[in-house]
């Protein structure tokens, strides 16, 4: 290892039910890299970060977070945004409420002025501090994305994980949202699943191609072998500048479109 790697795994394993989802994981991360990871469906993105989080335990192997703790004991230093983080929108509940839900410590409703403060902090971040007091079903769906990050960021986390946090989101919107994380990312470390291979080359300073094992690339550029491994033979369009490129051979019989 060179410098200081906020993750590190070496040679991890992991199954659910005793089928090994993840194999042979071995690569680490350093501090403030914005790594984005990609894969196909089922492949173990969400796994990866499960293991990062501590959430799922390797059968084998080791995970180190900030070259001396399990990802357990690390936890607060985790900011996590889920996939499909679904709210109540029946529910009345303003957005500074749900930040502030971020600092929750067991069943204690009770927050602090400083808790609020770092509401109000974590929301000026994410450029959403002028609707503190509006309610979740206001907001468009990239807002309402903005405001979970800052819900993830209100512990003032050392690494920010993002389970497709562009999923539904406008293109304007995921822009906007993009180039707050790149700012974040001047000071923490920044995970993030995509499916989206454009923001790869605007925003990644490394790639990890995971299916069934991580491949990880400690550039952005985005070659054929990585989506060869992360895709398998399929063809794959990448939108570029609104231009589709086919980026991998055809299958046989595939016809032009
Ligand atoms: N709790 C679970 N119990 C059993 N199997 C699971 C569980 N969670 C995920 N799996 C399986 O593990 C494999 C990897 O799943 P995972 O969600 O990590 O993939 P992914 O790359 O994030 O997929 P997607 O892009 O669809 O979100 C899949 O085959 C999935 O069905």
């Amino acid at each position: 290892m060179t410098g200081p790697q906020d993750i590190y795994f070496e040679d991890v394993w992991f199954s659910y039910n005793g089928s090994f989802v993840l194999r042979q994981v071995s690569f680490s991360v350093p501090t403030r890299e914005f790594l984005i990871i990609i894969g196909p469906n089922g492949g173990g993105k969400t796994t990866l970060l499960k293991l990062m989080l501590g959430l799922c335990s390797p059968q084998r192997g080791k995970i180190i977070l900030f070259g001396e703790y399990t990802p357990r004991e690390a936890s607060h230093l985790l900011g996590y945004v889920p996939q499909n983080t679904n709210i109540n929108l029946d529910f009345p509940v303003s957005v500074i409420d749900v930040v502030l839900m971020g600092r929750l410590r067991g069943l204690k409703f009770l927050y602090t002025k400083e808790d609020r403060r770092a509401a109000e902090e974590a929301l000026e971040i994410m450029g959403m501090d002028k609707y503190a007091n509006a309610r979740m079903r206001e907001l468009s769906q990239g807002q309402r994305q903005r405001v979970l990050i800052a819900r993830a960021l209100v512990s003032q986390p050392r690494i920010l994980l993002l389970d497709e946090p562009t999923a539904s989101v406008d293109v304007e919107a995921q822009r906007i949202l993009y180039d707050r994380l790149r700012e974040l990312n001047e000071k923490i470390t920044i995970v993030l699943v995509s499916h989206d291979m454009t923001v790869i080359s605007s925003y990644a300073t490394a790639v990890a191609c995971v299916n069934g094992t991580v491949y990880y690339h400690g550039s952005k550029e985005i070659t054929s072998e990585m989506l060869q491994m992360a895709y398998g033979s399929c063809p794959v369009e990448l939108v570029a500048h609104g231009i589709p490129h086919r980026v991998l051979a055809k299958h046989d019989g595939d016809r032009d479109a």
